[in-house]
């Protein structure tokens, strides 16, 4: 798991470090890293810019450019804020035969020093029109400018980022934004901080998380799940659902519903009944896509939420949730419910937009209906109403197509049964699923049915990595 930290807390735990540690060791170790990147990535080209703000961020740019001089590269440096330049670097860096110019000439690598943590808004102008003048790949210092370091939203121009360079501890923006690849410097911040405000599975979490059966295991011991799905209108939706489950977890799958039929033809060992109330038992419900929002769409969720179980809602579920919030009333209190808006589904459950904040949006609904919120998209954001927030950024956007979010639904419903953690069942499933959309399509346009059946070799594609 990798964690991330909010500026907010990043800044206070800088403050006590740098309390205790001699007066501009830090930023020389972070300029440090920044040069050691900047020459692995010149590889013997000698020529750098770099783009200077006002802050400390031009102050690590500033001594990075020292460290390159020394190693005998040639480096330019804009001046954004040629009277607030941080001193000593500026200092160092000329005095190492480093040259400020007011335009950068042409160079093999751009510094982008512009802004770091205490960055507002989008790139001003001025600095805009730096940015755009240079053709190089950018390295960013801490972060890309002109995006937001909590949030990730860039609301005008931005630096695009081919490597960042970031100090003491990730932070939100690299995971919510492409800051391209991320390096970490480290100085012993860790210590000082308190536990993460986000958090990134990576690959052995998920390994770790994802049920495997064991010698003593049969169908039923490992989990049932129930996928309430579908109608005679929309059968489509619960055959992704129901094969989604199918194949992420062993054990055994049960459908409930109208498209019994259709499911049925296209997954002979699922268990299909035509009503909710003949499915039997199971540990899980996946409840939702294309079910309708009829009175007998709101019967089957009641029935569901009354099973005791946890329960994936989606879709359908959701809506029937925004139309008539008297349905919550069928859930105990301690039942586990994980609910999976894409942006309109939030704004009609939430009765208000997304907004900038994707992580405090998600936060709020999972506060407010006390359940685990995977808010979907490129990026996804999944909150616990505990406060715990995990992230999943999409390496490709083949997975938004139709029918997408049906197999999500059935991969959740799956680890919920197998008695997964639901924000780690939610999160573990939004990672196998984005990685099966890459996978399956492999630079070209994908049905959501090759997604879903690209389940298998993402599953085993995260459990390469165990030992
Ligand atoms: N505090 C520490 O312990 C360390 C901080 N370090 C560096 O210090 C940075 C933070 O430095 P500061 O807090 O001085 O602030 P920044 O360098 O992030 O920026 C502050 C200045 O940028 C200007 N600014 C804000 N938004 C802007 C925008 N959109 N466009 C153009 N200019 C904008 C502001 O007027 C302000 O003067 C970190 O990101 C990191 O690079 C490193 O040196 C490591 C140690
Ligand atoms: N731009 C994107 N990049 C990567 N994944 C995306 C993108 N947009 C949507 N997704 C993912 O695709 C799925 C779409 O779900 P949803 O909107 O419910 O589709 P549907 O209702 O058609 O099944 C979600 O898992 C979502 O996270
Ligand atoms: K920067």
């Amino acid at each position: 798991m990798r964690g991330l930290w909010n500026t907010e807390h990043v800044k206070a735990a800088e403050a006590r470090l740098l309390a205790r540690t001699p007066e501009g060791s830090l930023m020389r170790r972070a300029a440090f890293g920044v040069a050691t990147v900047a020459l692995e990535l010149l590889a013997g080209r000698r020529r750098v810019g770099l783009l200077v703000g006002s802050g400390d961020n031009g102050g690590d740019a500033l001594w990075a450019g020292y460290y390159l001089r020394r190693r005998g590269v040639a480096v330019f440096a804009v001046l954004l804020s040629p009277e607030r330049a941080h001193a000593e670097g500026l200092a160092a860096f000329r005095k190492a035969g480093g040259r400020v110019v007011d335009k950068l000439p042409e160079v093999d690598l751009a510094v982008d020093g512009v802004v770091g943590l205490s960055a507002r808004g989008p790139l001003r102008p001025e600095a805009a029109e730096h940015v755009a003048g240079v053709t190089a790949p950018f390295l960013a210092v801490d972060l890309p400018s002109g995006v937001d370091p909590d949030t990730g939203v860039t609301g005008g121009p931005f630096v695009e980022a081919a490597t960042t360079v970031t100090f003491g501890c990730l932070k939100p923006v690299h995971a919510l934004a492409d800051c391209g690849d991320v390096r970490l410097v480290e100085f012993g911040l860790r210590p000082e901080l308190p536990g993460p405000d986000l958090m990134e599975l990576e690959r052995e979490d998920i390994a770790f998380a994802w049920p495997v059966p064991g010698a003593g295991d049969d169908k039923y011991t490992q989990g049932v799940t129930g996928i309430a799905a579908g109608s005679a209108t929309y059968p489509g939706a619960a055959v992704l659902a129901t094969g989604a489950s199918v194949l992420a977890t062993s054990g055994m799958v049960r459908y409930a519903g109208q498209a019994a039929d259709a499911v049925r033809a296209r997954w002979p060992e699922s268990i299909c009944t035509g009503s909710i109330t003949d499915a039997g038992r199971v540990q899980a419900w996946s409840v939702g896509p294309g079910l309708g929002t009829g009175l007998s769409a709101e019967n089957v969720l009641k029935y569901v939420l009354e099973a005791g179980v946890p329960v994936c809602a989606d879709a359908d579920a959701i809506t029937m949730f925004a139309n008539n919030p008297d349905l919550w009333d069928a859930r105990d209190p301690d039942t586990a419910v994980v609910l999976t808006p894409h942006d309109r589904e939030y704004a009609r459950l939430m009765g208000e937009d997304v907004g900038d904040d994707r992580v405090a949006a998600a936060r709020r609904a999972a506060a407010r209906f006390n359940a685990v919120v995977l808010l979907k998209g490129n990026t996804t954001i999944i909150a616990d109403p505990g406060g715990a927030v995990a992230v999943n950024r999409s390496r490709s956007s083949w997975p938004a197509t139709a029918g997408s979010g049906d197999v999500l639904s059935g991969v959740i419903g799956s680890l919920l049964a197998a008695g997964v953690y639901p924000l780690l069942a939610a999160a573990s499933a939004a990672h196998v699923h984005s990685l099966a959309g890459e996978l399956a399509a492999n630079g070209a346009p994908i049905p959501a049915s090759s997604l879903m059946a690209a389940i298998p070799d993402a599953i085993r594609s995260v459990r390469a990595v165990t030992p």
